[in-house]
């Protein structure tokens, strides 16, 4: 498949992708912010590897899926979910409720770019039948690779995080031959202001909702990185990574999840860097968000266990191309780029390192440290 890169009236590269996979991501994000104010248990199936998955993001993907297929149809998807447990009997209420959910999403008379719109009619109608969208869900099971164009897709990234009320983010990314060209990610329970409090979990409840919640975070290669409100303003500001002059002054992100970032291998990384300001925990790549715009400085994903875990393309894509826009450099804990050309996984990449390009190094340096000092220098 050939590498093309579509322009449209802005002329610059990757203009009308930038504009469908906004257009997606913010239809997704109005629906898993629906859901994640009404969701009851009943609604989250546990998956094989024991990880849950709720109707919020079966229907995130159906929506982004039917979007992106309906503007680049020969473009390959790599979606986290399938329909496989969807299509079992005891899933017809979330059947019925994704399909209600989708067609909203899909049909809202909301906006859209004019570049979008020429065919918005293919889905803007709002009443896809069950099997069209779990066909949909299925679009997203390509397995990847180094040639040609392909999307990535993450509809619910964090969702334990969804459940327990915290952060989580839609993220979607166009690849090339390898390389992350598109990355949009929506966070809806981010402040549009990096200074603002972030909410507490469970602050959600009845009258909580708080306006300056949800952004969005768009980057194209080349190109820089931006914010803008989610909803509403669709004016875009341009976010850069923060100013420190020593690493002693940065503050860390790292997961909520011990299962999924070493916590305490992170502590002693940040003790060997001079960082004494606390660890901000949170879910999803809203950390690789928190860093490009300045409101943190390093995001650790350290390993857990004996390493055999491989990370997803769709839990990084769009994060670390923002993070690179905005000044930084990510890697894996041996300095290595991620190499999103490998299929589904990054299977050549250990953990992530994400910091300021000047300061990548060091940190780096006191990973593979504290790595040795556990046993666990081979990784
Ligand atoms: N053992 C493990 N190590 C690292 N990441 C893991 C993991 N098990 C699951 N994950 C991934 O961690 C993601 C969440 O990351 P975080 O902890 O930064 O919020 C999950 O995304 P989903 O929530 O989309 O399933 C899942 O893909
Ligand atoms: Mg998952
Ligand atoms: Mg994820
Ligand atoms: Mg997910």
């Amino acid at each position: 498949m050939s590498s093309t890169t579509t322009s449209s009236s802005s002329g610059l590269p990757y203009a009308l992708e930038r504009s469908v996979a906004i257009s997606a991501v913010t239809r997704a994000c109005s629906l898993t912010d629906k859901v994640f104010r009404n969701l009851v248990a009943a609604d989250t199936i546990t998956k094989k590897d024991k990880s849950p998955v709720t109707v919020g993001d079966y229907s995130a993907q159906a929506v982004v899926n039917t979007i992106i297929g309906s503007h680049f149809p020969t473009d390959p998807i790599v979606g986290e979910e399938d329909s496989k447990d969807l299509r079992k009997e005891e899933a017809k209420s979330l059947r019925d409720q994704i399909v209600q959910l989708a067609n909203e999403a899909l049909g809202d008379p909301a906006k859209e770019c004019p570049s979008v719109q020429v065919l918005a009619e293919k889905w803007n109608s709002g009443d896809l039948s069950e099997e069209q969208l779990l066909s949909a869900i299925d679009r997203g099971n390509s397995e990847g690779g180094s040639k040609g164009r392909m999307w990535a897709l993450d509809p619910i990234d964090g969702t334990k995080g969804f459940l327990r009320g915290g952060q989580y983010a839609v993220c979607l990314a166009l690849i090339v031959d390898g390389e992350v060209q598109v990355g949009v990610m929506g966070c809806p329970n981010l402040p549009h202001d990096a200074s603002s409090p972030k909410p507490k979990e469970g602050e959600f409840g009845a009258g909580a909702k708080r306006d300056d919640l949800g952004t969005l975070f768009i980057t194209v290669k080349g190109q820089g990185a931006f914010s803008r409100p989610i909803f509403g303003s669709e004016v875009e500001t341009r976010i850069s990574m923060r100013s420190i002059s020593n690493l002693g002054e940065a503050s860390f992100c790292e997961s909520v999840e011990a299962g999924h970032s070493s916590h305490g291998t992170n502590a002693r990384i940040a003790e060997l860097l001079g960082i004494t300001s606390a660890s901000v925990r949170m879910d999803s790549q809203a950390k690789y968000a928190s860093i490009a715009r300045g409101d943190g400085d390093v995001y650790l994903r350290l390993p857990v266990g004996d390493g055999s875990y491989q990370e997803k393309i769709w839990d990084h894509a769009s994060g670390a191309l923002l993070v690179a826009e905005a000044g930084g450099q990510v890697s894996d804990i041996r300095g290595r780029p991620l190499d999103f050309g490998q299929g589904r996984t990054l299977r050549n990449n250990k953990g992530v390192v994400a910091a300021k390009k000047e300061m990548h190094g060091q940190v780096i340096k006191a990973v593979g440290q504290a790595l040795e000092e556990e046993g666990r220098g081979h990784l």
